[in-house]
């Protein structure tokens, strides 16, 4: 026996058989039972609580790895919403109200009284109703940021309306059932709403956006039962009169509606930064905004996307408001992100709402033309949409001799890669546009990413050391004003198309 108890393997298994034991030992056995018979009770006893404690445990584990991975689960989660069913109404009748002649005044005033049910403009009786089952709301809420705690709650169910509260005759005190309240849900601005594996509901990218997701059942009416004889002169004041059995099925609440939802959030945001791991991108953020991103020397310290808020510039008198900006740091990008590899793939489509984006070089780094291609083609690869996107190139880490010294060549390496074609006899002088072009699968590939646009600026900066900060605010904010000015055009061109078609349709 010792043999068959002896502890298992584990710690926190052996920690768990040893309370057992001592359960065993003192409180569950009674001392005089057969010793047997007390064995194999054990044994149950503890297959039970180690059922029980491996369900009470598994929820804890998903929530570790939730903790210790949480940029793979910020923003995507499945939930499911229930509304509540409808309140039941009530089957009443008709109290006894008869008027003789010999009541006095105040017998029949209150008679009168008692008989003053509620009634519609038209004079036909309201009879009361059961509660309206809650409504289930998503709504965008600038407070929120991710999806995470969803991981956490992934159910919300709204409450069942109120049955109509009746002793079975009509009364003038008869009120409908109580509504249930809504159960509103807050999301992080920028996310959808789909049905599982179904259609899109919802963007709600704006504070105060929002959706009914699930609709509560409406209330149950209530009937009146009459004796046959009277109901052809009660259905002149009400049709709510119950003329067989099955008309009970009315006074049933309407079941709620029970959905499974997919959340994606994408982030809002005007100005997204691109880049390798440890091209400095958060540090960028930090030098320019108020946020507080990790920032270390090594790849993948940004694990999700960080949001910053860029001031308005006050040069600008009283359009300083419109040159204010959200700017996202994405997490670093490597070569094969759009099929997944590093956390790539899970934030490209942060970049979708973005206006302008801010590609990120380390000037330092060993091939900053190779790695600006990298980025290019792994943002093409995932979207080609992405490159037509109006774009300026930082070159970050001037403080340090290795990026200064090959500036110049740098910026006009960079700067000849975009749709402006270069003859492709051309072969550029720089130190970098050489390597690439070494081999016609290479010369393939620069093709492709040559297709795109041309960057709308080279800055050169060290946002570490605050070197030339300033130039790359301006360049910035005049890439966003560009796209202001081309959507702007783009309406007023909508508008006189709309305009003159109107037009030509009256004449
Ligand atoms: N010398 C110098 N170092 C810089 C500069 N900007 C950033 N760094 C350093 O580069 C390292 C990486 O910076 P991060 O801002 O974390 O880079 P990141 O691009 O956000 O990196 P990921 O989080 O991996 O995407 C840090 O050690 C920074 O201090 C700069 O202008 N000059």
């Amino acid at each position: 026996m010792v043999s068959l108890i002896s502890p298992p393997p584990s710690a926190a298994l052996s920690s768990l058989h040893f309370r057992e034991e001592s359960l065993f030992s003192s409180r569950i056995f009674p001392k005089r039972c057969n010793q047997s018979r007390c064995y194999s009770g054990y044994l149950r006893f503890c297959t039970i609580r180690c059922k029980l404690l491996s369900a009470k445990e598994s929820p804890s584990s998903s929530l570790d790895s939730l903790i210790k991975e949480p940029h793979k689960y910020f923003d995507q989660v499945i939930i499911t919403v229930r509304s509540g069913d409808g309140g039941h109404g009530a089957i009443l009748s008709m109290p006894n109200q008869k008027v003789g002649k010999s009541q006095g005044k105040y017998e029949k005033d209150k008679a009168r009284k008692k008989s003053s049910y509620k009634r519609d403009f038209d004079g036909s009786l309201i009879l009361p109703m059961g509660g309206h089952g809650g409504d289930v709301i998503i709504f965008a809420d600038e407070g929120k940021d991710s999806l995470l705690e969803f991981h956490m709650k992934s159910r919300y169910n709204a409450k069942r309306g109120g049955n109509v509260d009746a002793m079975g005759v009509l009364n003038s005190q008869l009120c409908n059932g109580i509504a249930a309240p809504t159960v509103r849900i807050p999301v992080p601005l920028g996310t959808v709403v789909k049905r599982k594996r179904g259609k899109l509901l919802a963007d709600l990218a704006r504070p105060g956006d929002e959706i009914l997701v699930a609709r509560g059942g409406q209330g149950g009416v209530s009937l009146l039962e009459m004796p046959e004889h009277k109901r052809k002169r009660m259905m002149a004041l009400t049709t709510n009169v119950m003329r067989d059995k099955t008309d009970k099925v009315l006074v049933l609440g309407q079941p709620g509606e029970e959905v499974s939802l997919e959340l994606v959030l994408r982030v809002v945001a005007d100005v997204g930064l691109v880049g390798l791991p440890n091209a400095g991108k958060s540090t960028l953020l930090a030098a320019i905004t108020l946020a507080k991103p990790d920032i270390a020397d090594y790849p993948f310290t940004t694990l999700m996307p960080n949001l910053g808020r860029l001031g308005g510039d006050p040069s600008l008198g009283a359009g300083m408001f419109s040159s204010e900006a959200t700017l996202a740091d994405l997490p670093g990008l490597i070569e094969g992100a759009h099929l997944g590899k590093g956390l790539g793939r899970n934030f490209l489509r942060h970049l979708r709402r973005t206006r302008v984006l801010v590609h990120v070089i380390d000037a330092a780094a060993e091939n900053p033309v190779a790695d600006y291609r990298t980025v290019r083609e792994e943002l093409r690869m995932y979207n080609p949409e992405y490159l037509q996107r109006p774009y300026i190139v930082v070159l970050n880490k001037i403080d340090l001799p290795a990026a200064r010294d090959r500036l110049p060549s740098l910026t006009e390496a960079i700067l000849r890669i975009g749709s402006d074609m270069v003859p492709s006899e051309t072969k550029p002088s720089s130190e970098f546009a050489d390597e690439p072009s070494s081999s016609t699968e290479n010369d393939k590939k620069d093709k492709e990413v040559e297709d795109y646009p041309r960057p709308l600026s080279v800055v050169a900066v060290s946002v570490l050391k605050g070197i030339k900060i300033n130039e790359m605010l301006k360049q910035i904010r005049a890439a966003l004003r560009r796209c202001r000015d081309s959507n702007e055009a783009l309406t007023l061109l909508i508008n006189y198309d709309c305009l003159s078609s109107y037009f030509c349709w009256k004449t």
